[in-house]
C-alpha cells in the first residue's frame, strides 16, 4: 500500500500539489488523471523519491519512506521517453538491476528468460534498442523495471510518444501484465480514455488537488464535482442542468419534464447518431442516440420533439455503483 498525506509540493513560489492525500491499495493498477500541468508527474515524482515535497509523507509498505532516496524505495519506473542503454543488447537492458547487484550469472538468464516471455520479446535478446520498434523498446523498459521485483511500478505516460493503434496494443498489453503479476502500479495519463480503459482506480487530478478517486465507473457515472464531469466525457447542458448527451432521451411526446425543441441537424457517425435539437428556450442541445434508437424514432432536421434527461446510474437494471463490485 502507498500512503501519500498531506503532500504539498513547491517549485519556488507556485505551488504544484496542495495538501494532497492518497491511498494506493496494494495489487491495484491506479491512474493519475488530469489536464496538463494539474500535478500528475509531481505526485508520481514524490512517491519515487525523485522529488521532496515541502509538506506531508509517503510511506510504501508501512515504511516511511518520505526521506529514502529513490534507490532505497524498491521501485520500478518507466517514463514516457525512455533511455534504454543504447549500446547494450536488450538481455543487458533488461539484466541491468541484477547485474549490478551481483546476482548469479544463471540467476539473471532465467529472470530475463522469463521477462522477455512476459513483455512478448522472447528471442529478442541480441537486438540493440534502436532495432526495436517504439512499442517494443516501452516493453523492453517495462521488463527492466520489473526485474528487480520492485513493490511498486510507476509509469510516466509511457505510451505517451506512440501511435493510436499501439498505444492501444499496449494498454491491452499491460492490463494482462498487470493480472499476471499484480504488482502495485501507478500510471500517469492526461487521456481519460486511456485511463478508464487501464485502470481498476482513477484518480482525477486539477490544479494540484485531488478532484475524486473511484473506480472507472464511479467517477464517469457519479461525479462529485463540475470538473470530473467535464474531464471523463462530453456533457449537454439542458436547463441549466449538466447531463451526459448519451443521457438524453429524445421522444415524439412530451413526457414528465421533458423540454420542447426542433431538430436542428442530425449527424450519422456509425453506430452513433448525434442530435441537435434547439429548444424553445433557445438552448442548443446534442443528444447521442445509438443507430437503432434513431431508426426507431425516424428523426429528421425539423421535426418537433422532446427531451428528458436520464441519469444512467438510475435507469432500470444498471443500479447503483457499488464501489466494490465494480470492476
Ligand atoms: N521543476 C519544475 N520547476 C518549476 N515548475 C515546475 C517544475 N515541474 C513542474 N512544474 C510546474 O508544476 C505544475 C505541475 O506540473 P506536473 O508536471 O506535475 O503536471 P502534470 O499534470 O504532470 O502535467 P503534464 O501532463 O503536462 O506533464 C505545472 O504548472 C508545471 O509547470
Amino acid at each position: 500500500m502507498i500512503t501519500v498525506s498531506n503532500v504539498t509540493k513547491f517549485y519556488s513560489d507556485f505551488k504544484a500539489l496542495d495538501d494532497v492525500s492518497l491511498v494506493i491499495p496494494d495489487g491495484s493498477l491506479t491512474a493519475l488523471l488530469g489536464p496538463s500541468g494539474s500535478g500528475k508527474t509531481s505526485l508520481l515524482r514524490v512517491i519515487a523519491g525523485l522529488e521532496e515535497p515541502d509538506a506531508g509523507t509517503v510511506v510504501i509498505s508501512g515504511q516511511d519512506v518520505t526521506h529514502v532516496r529513490p534507490q532505497g524505495r524498491n521501485i520500478g519506473f518507466v517514463f514516457q521517453h525512455y533511455a534504454a542503454f543504447k549500446h547494450m543488447t536488450v538481455r543487458d537492458n533488461v539484466a541491468f538491476g541484477l547485474t549490478i547487484r551481483k546476482k548469479p550469472k544463471a540467476q539473471i538468464d532465467a529472470r530475463v528468460d522469463e521477462l522477455l516471455g512476459i513483455v512478448g520479446l522472447a528471442g529478442y535478446h541480441d537486438r540493440y534498442p534502436n532495432q526495436l520498434s517504439g512499442g517494443q523498446r516501452q516493453r523492453m523498459a517495462l521488463a527492466r523495471a520489473l526485474a528487480v521485483d520492485p513493490k511498486v511500478l510507476l509509469l510516466d505516460e509511457p505510451f505517451g510518444a506512440l501511435d493510436a493503434k499501439v498505444r492501444e496494443e499496449l494498454r491491452a498489453w499491460l492490463r494482462r501484465l498487470h493480472d499476471e503479476v499484480h504488482v502495485t502500479t501507478v500510471l500517469v495519463t492526461h487521456d481519460q480514455e486511456e485511463a478508464m480503459d487501464v485502470a481498476g482506480h482513477i484518480v482525477v487530478m486539477n490544479a494540484g488537488r485531488i478532484e475524486q478517486v473511484g473506480t472507472p465507473r464511479e467517477v464517469y457515472e457519479n461525479p462529485q464535482t463540475e470538473f470530473v464531469l467535464r474531464f471523463l466525457g462530453p456533457v449537454a447542458t439542458l436547463r441549466g442542468r449538466l447531463v451526459r448527451p448519451h443521457d438524453l432521451v429524445l421522444s415524439r411526446l412530451p413526457a414528465p419534464g421533458s423540454v420542447a425543441g426542433k431538430v436542428n441537424r442530425v449527424t450519422h457517425l456509425g453506430f452513433e447518431v448525434r442530435v441537435e435539437v434547439r429548444t424553445h428556450d433557445d438552448e442548443l442541445v446534442t443528444a447521442q442516440l445509438t443507430r437503432g434508437e434513431a431508426w426507431h424514432l425516424g428523426i429528421e432536421a425539423g421535426d418537433e420533439v422532446h427531451i428528458t434527461a436520464e441519469s444512467s446510474p438510475r435507469r432500470p437494471g444498471a443500479g447503483a455503483v457499488d464501489p466494490i463490485a465494480a470492476r
